[in-house]
């Protein structure tokens, strides 16, 4: 029984930890939702605010969707459900949970009782106040009775408050009534109580596939029986039988599994079993327990961790649309600038100084629409007598007829002279500026609208429906008035020829000179105060935009200082609580290194694998907390790859220097639970487990263990996990020989990605190693090429087979004066061993401009050509016999 309750109480610390880090995660995501003007949780900006909704809306808005589930599992109390159609198996192993008679165990009579009152669940629940198991009044049958006016059993669930150390914890024990019980509300642990003398009924094999296939309940149920009476012998056949049919439901019995094999599926699938006798087996029991416990942690702790992840993993999107945003604003207004300049410039031409043109090209209008205009006028069909006011009416239509389409004309031929007005230019730096004023709200006022109203201007039609007046009714204003000037020739008759007359007369009257010149100057002053529009216009847009970007940078540093270590914690802590609850506290075998914040040992096994490294690292502030946490995350994140030492899991030890260390036999010991139950603000260690691997590149070469070849070798597969590093949008910032390590073949992989970080959450930090160092570091503006700046550096470790500083790098007394050497472009020097080829590859890498360094995947072929000359060639050629120049080692630069 005692091992039972211990199996509650853990769990009950550890799920405190858990509503811990559940809560803590609703506050980060309120204050991340308040403190942005951008929805974090969605990569597209939009713009609004989400101060006003309550954190746990937020949170259900993630994908995947995992609100429900989780707060079912932290906040529902886990429930031992028996169940079963015998009622006396049932209360049997409900007492026998208890450790006491309290339910009746009823008469083979009243078990075959079809026709009588069913029997209602009953409710076991902790209360102080209540009698305790030995005090309480047995329960009888009368009292399991339903209620002859209760047609539904399950409603009828008969409450018994009881003083019980089982229930202490907050686990409740729902002995399942006569009626459906698959409604029961998860977390369960499942019992199918069966009595001896049978195998399972068609309605219990119905009840179990019911309640495993509820996507909400257990995969595992643990049918138990009683045991058997003292005279009576085991019945193998009718087991057997019973097997079978768990084995046809798809529930393999795992009785004969050991322990271990049942922890291991821990995290996969669960396992049902086949408990033949309750009171013999209790250990299995309580084993079966821990492991539906132990399930329910491990899910409230991925689904935790997938919260995290997908908050994160906004961030890092959100970040980088803010950077993209960042960079492409400024360019976007220079290239409308240059653009409107260059339209403005060649309308300005046009208006200024191309008059003549302007003349032939309204001349040749005029001249080539001659007959259809007066076609046109005399089909004009005009619904009046000859009076002199029907005739002044026909004239006017007339005029306004041919004024109209000789306005459009014009304006047509106009924009085919200009080839800037073309539909791909204008279009392009229209785009552009609605891009650059997108959701501004400046309507009328906008350098959208002031382009508009240019071409606009040009083209003499109305390009917007808002802009009111175009330029093709003020042209058609202005040829009236010219038009205005002309001798009315009247004539009594309205027919054709008259109609006809009247427009002859009209063009014969319009001078091509003066309408080319009025046209001029029209257009100039149009363009030019729609010019003068659009300077205003983009320099408001400009005021505005680096309004916007401060905003934006701001922002950015929220989201990459305050926001993202603080998830990236909480998601570290949850894994921790995974990986803690499935492979329990590792053991440390030997110390094999140790780094500049923590101590890697070797460890016989854990999680499954054997052996792997555990790095301990106790971060000495909040910020080395934060890195450590942002690296696990983005470690976590990588799929694997061969060329990347894999992270297999996380432990966080809150009562380090005072907690002890569990037994790591996968189940959660009293010590770990301490662990993980420890206040919060405990100085945390945190061990992370990776692969074992053999020692590092700087000890292989210091021991001088790796021929030139093999060197080559480690130095493709460097270069092959930057490359994918970058590939995955992350920039490593600490590659140097301590930080690749070798296997038993002397393949290498990169490790310690704790500078690791994707290039729009990087905020320009000095990190890294001075040596691998490159100038551009120390402006705080650099990309993924400082990897293969560090890279060039180790190259030359690679072929000069020592670990012994470079001459040039020797000469300098501090970190200070190294840096200055290397801003003015100091290098290592070139060893006489050196073929031209190795040269020309570590000189290419750290090339001072960052953009003349190569790409990872450019180097790759090289090196697989030098890789394949060193295989071939004799063993004393090359770069082998490099040898260590003269100089001493200065630890502090490497
Ligand atoms: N997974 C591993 N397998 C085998 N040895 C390892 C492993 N991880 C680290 N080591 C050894 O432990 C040493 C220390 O590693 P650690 O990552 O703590 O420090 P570092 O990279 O040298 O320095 P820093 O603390 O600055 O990151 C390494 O140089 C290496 O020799």
């Amino acid at each position: 029984m005692a091992s039972l309750n211990a199996e509650f109480y853990k769990f009950n610390s550890c799920i405190n930890q858990l509503r811990r880090i559940y809560k803590e995660t609703l506050t980060a995501f309120l204050d991340a939702s308040n403190s942005s003007s951008i929805d974090f949780l969605h990569s597209e900006s939009s713009g609004a605010l989400v101060s006003d909704r309550p954190p746990r809306e937020i949170f259900a808005r993630l994908e995947p969707p995992v609100e429900a589930e989780l707060q079912q599992l932290l906040h529902q109390p886990p429930t031992l459900l028996v169940f079963g159609q015998s009622r006396c198996a049932r209360n049997h192993l409900a007492n026998h949970l208890l450790h006491c008679c309290l339910l009746p165990l009823g008469t083979s009579a009243n078990e075959d009782d079809a026709d009588g009152p069913a029997w209602r669940p009953v409710r076991l629940r902790f209360s102080a106040a209540s009698p305790t198991a030995a005090t309480a009044a047995a329960l009888d049958e009368a009292d399991l009775r339903l209620p002859p006016d209760c047609g539904d059993s399950t409603a009828a669930v008969l409450e018994v408050p009881l003083n019980h150390p089982l229930l202490r914890d907050g686990a409740e024990l729902l002995v399942a009534g006569d009626g459906d019980f698959t409604a029961a509300v998860p977390p369960l642990i499942c019992l199918c109580a069966l009595p001896r003398e049978r195998c399972l009924t068609p309605a219990e094999a119905r009840d179990l596939q019911q309640l495993l296939s509820t996507a909400a309940a257990p995969s595992a149920v643990l049918i138990a029986r009683p045991p058997p009476p003292p005279a009576e012998s085991a019945n193998p056949q009718l087991a057997e039988r019973l097997r079978g049919q768990l084995r046809e439901l798809g529930l393999p019995d795992t009785a004969e599994a050991k322990e271990e094999a049942a922890t291991a599926a821990l995290g996969t699938s669960a396992t049902s079993e086949l408990l033949d006798d309750f009171q013999a087996g209790w250990p299995r029991l309580v084993a079966f327990v821990r492991r539906a416990l132990q399930r329910i942690l491990v899910r409230a702790a991925v689904l935790l961790n997938q919260a995290h992840c997908a908050a994160l993993n906004n961030f890092i999107l959100l970040a980088f649309d803010l950077s993209r945003d960042l960079m492409v604003t400024p360019r976007k207004i220079q290239f409308a600038q240059r653009q409107e300049q260059q339209l403005f410039d060649s309308l300005c031409e046009v208006a200024d100084s191309k008059q003549e043109e302007m003349r032939q090209l309204v001349a040749a209008t005029l001249s080539g629409m001659r007959e259809s205009l007066l076609t046109a006028a005399a089909e004009h069909q005009f619904a009046g007598g000859g009076s002199d006011g029907d005739c002044r009416r026909c004239e006017f239509e007339i005029r306004e007829l041919v004024m109209s389409r000789l306005g459009v004309a014009i304006g047509e031929q106009l924009v085919r002279s200009v080839s800037l007005f073309r539909d791909a230019y204008a279009g392009t730096l229209t785009r552009c500026l609605e891009g650059l004023e997108d959701g501004d709200g400046c309507g009328d006022c906008s350098a959208t609208e002031a382009l508009r109203r240019i071409i606009s201007a040009a083209y003499q039609v109305e390009v917007t429906a808002r802009s009111g007046s175009s330029y093709a009714r003020s042209f058609r204003d202005l040829l009236r008035e010219l038009a205005g000037s002309l001798p009315w020739a009247s004539a009594p008759k309205l027919d054709a020829s008259w109609r006809r007359r009247v427009a002859s007369d009209m063009l014969d009257g319009l001078s091509d000179q003066r309408l080319a010149r009025h046209m001029c100057a029209h257009l100039s002053e149009r363009i030019r105060a729609a010019h003068e529009a659009f300077l205003v216009a983009m320099r408001r847009l400009e005021e505005r935009k680096s309004a916007r970007t401060r905003a934006c940078e701001e922002q950015r540093d929220r989201i990459r200082c305050r926001h993202a270590p603080r998830i990236a914690r909480l998601a570290l802590e949850s894994a921790s609580v995974r990986d803690m609850t499935l492979y329990g506290m590792p053991q440390f075998s030997r110390e094999i290194g140790r780094g500049q914040y923590g101590i890697v040992y070797s460890c016989d096994s854990w999680g499954g694998r054997s052996p792997v490294a555990i790095k301990s690292v106790v971060p000495p502030d909040d910020k080395h907390w934060n890195d450590l946490a942002l690296e696990f995350y983005y470690t976590q994140q990588l799929p694997p790859h061969e060329r990347i030492v894999p992270v297999l899991g996380v432990v966080t030890n809150y009562a380090y220097g005072g907690g002890g260390v569990g037994s790591g036999d996968g189940g959660l010991t009293d010590s770990e639970i301490c662990v993980l139950g420890a206040s919060a603000a405990a100085s945390p260690e945190i061990l992370i487990i990776s692969e074992l691997m053999g020692c590092d590149l700087h000890r292989a070469i210091q021991f001088g263990s790796l021929s030139f070849a093999a060197r080559l070798q480690v130095a493709c597969d460097v270069v092959e996990g930057i490359r994918f590093l970058h590939s995955r949008g992350l920039v490593h910032r600490d590659v140097k020989l301590k930080n690749v390590l070798l296997d038993r073949r002397s393949r290498a992989k990169l490790t310690d990605l704790g500078f690791c970080k994707p290039h729009a959450m990087m905020s320009g930090s000095i990190v890294g190693t001075p040596i691998h160092m490159p100038p551009e570091l120390f402006t705080g503006n650099y990309d993924s090429s400082v990897d293969v700046y560090a890279f060039g550096i180790l190259f030359w470790y690679v072929c000069a087979d020592t670990v012994r500083l470079p001459h040039n790098f020797e000469q300098c007394s501090s970190k200070d004066a190294l840096w200055s050497s290397v801003k003015r472009g100091v290098r290592p020097e070139r060893l006489p061993a050196f073929t031209d080829q190795c040269w020309d590859l570590m000189r290419h890498c750290w090339d001072g401009l960052p953009d003349r360094r190569p790409l990872p995947g450019d180097l790759l072929p090289t090196l697989q050509a030098l890789l394949a000359e060193a295989r071939a060639a004799p063993a004393s050629s090359a770069c082998q016999a490099g040898g260590p120049p003269s100089g001493h080692l200065v630890s502090d630069l490497l």
